[in-house]
C-alpha cells in the first residue's frame, strides 16, 4: 500500500492510495476521506459511474463537509482494473471494459482474468481498509452513481447484513432491461441470462432480497433516463415486493456531477441517521 497524495480538507485528510490487488491482479487506486478525530468511524462507500476513477467524485462530489460534520469515512474505489494486459472493449467504447467494470466478477474470456470488481469491492477492499484505517465495519453504508448506483444497489441487496443503508444517484436500475446492461452482462458473463440476475437490482428484489433503508435520487433532465436508467421499473418492483424506497425525480437535473453534488449532502445526512454517526 502506498499513499500517492493527500490534502488537508475540512479538518481531516483527503488521501489517495495505490495497492496491488490480489483480486484483480493489477495495481488499484482509491481515494479516502478521513475526518478529524479518533476512530473507529463508520464508512460510506461510493461507487462511480462509466468512464470514472476515484477522481471524479473526489474533485466534484462535494461530500467532505457533510462527512466531516458526521465523522464518516468516505471511500471511492476505481471502476475497473487497468494497466498492461487488461482487456478493453474491442472498439474502445466508454461503456464496456476499462472504466466500466460494472461491479461483476467476469466469467467470459478475455475478461475473467482481471475483471473481478464484485469480489474486489465486497471482500478485498473492505479488509484492506479495516487493516489500515480507523474504521468500524459494523457501521457501513453504500451509495453510487449510474453504473455505480447499480453497483451500490446490487452489492447492498446481496449483503443486507453489512450495510445499514443503501442509496444511489441515477442508478442503472434494471441492467437486464437496458442496452448498457445487455452489453456489459453479456460481455462479462456470457449470454445465459440466468447468470445475470444477481447483478440486477430489480431481479434481486423480485427474488426476495431486501435492504433496511433505500434512497434513490434521479434527475428529470438526465439524457439516459428512459433508455438506460429506468427508475420506474425500480419503483414498481419495490412497490410490488414491499421494499420501502424513497425515490425522487428532480426536475431539470441532468446526469452530471452538478446533479450529484446538489444531493450529496442530503444523502450523507440520511446515511448518518442509520450509521448513528
Ligand atoms: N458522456 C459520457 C457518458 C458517460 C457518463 O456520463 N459518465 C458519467 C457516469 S455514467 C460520469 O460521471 N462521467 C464523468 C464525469 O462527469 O466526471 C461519455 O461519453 O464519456
Amino acid at each position: 500500500m502506498e499513499r500517492i497524495n493527500r490534502w488537508r480538507a475540512f479538518g481531516g485528510w483527503q488521501e489517495v492510495w495505490r495497492h496491488d490487488s490480489k483480486t484483480t491482479g493489477t495495481p488499484m487506486e482509491f481515494s479516502i476521506f478521513l475526518p478529524e478525530g479518533e476512530g473507529p468511524k463508520p464508512v460510506l462507500w461510493y461507487l462511480s459511474g462509466l468512464t470514472c476513477n476515484w477522481s471524479n467524485v473526489t474533485e466534484k462530489g462535494d461530500y467532505r463537509e457533510a462527512c466531516a460534520r458526521h465523522g464518516i469515512v468516505f471511500v471511492a474505489p476505481d471502476t475497473s482494473p487497468r494497466g498492461e494486459g487488461v482487456a478493453d472493449d474491442a472498439e474502445g467504447a466508454y461503456d464496456f471494459g476499462l472504466g466500466a467494470g460494472f461491479y461483476v466478477d467476469a466469467t467470459e474470456e478475455p475478461f475473467a482474468k482481471h475483471y473481478k470488481m464484485r469480489q474486489y469491492i465486497e471482500e478485498e477492499l473492505p479488509a484492506l481498509i479495516a487493516e489500515h484505517f480507523p474504521v468500524d465495519l459494523n457501521r457501513q453504508a453504500i451509495t453510487g452513481h449510474s453504473m455505480g448506483g447499480h453497483g451500490a444497489l446490487t452489492i447492498g441487496l446481496r449483503n443486507p447484513e453489512r450495510f445499514k443503508s443503501v442509496s444511489a444517484f441515477a442508478p442503472i436500475s434494471a441492467p437486464t432491461e437496458c442496452p448498457w446492461g445487455h452489453k456489459a452482462l453479456g460481455g462479462y458473463l456470457g449470454e445465459d441470462r440466468a447468470a445475470w440476475a444477481e447483478y440486477d437490482a430489480c431481479k434481486l428484489i423480485e427474488g426476495g432480497a431486501r435492504v433496511a433503508a433505500l434512497k434513490v435520487d434521479q434527475g428529470g433532465a438526465d439524457g439516459f433516463l428512459e433508455e438506460q436508467l429506468k427508475p420506474e421499473l425500480l419503483r414498481e418492483t419495490c412497490d410490488t415486493a414491499g421494499q420501502v424506497v424513497e425515490l425522487e425525480i428532480h426536475d431539470g437535473y441532468d446526469h452530471s456531477y452538478y446533479f450529484i453534488s446538489s444531493f450529496m449532502p442530503a444523502h450523507i445526512d440520511w446515511h448518518a441517521k442509520y450509521l448513528k454517526a
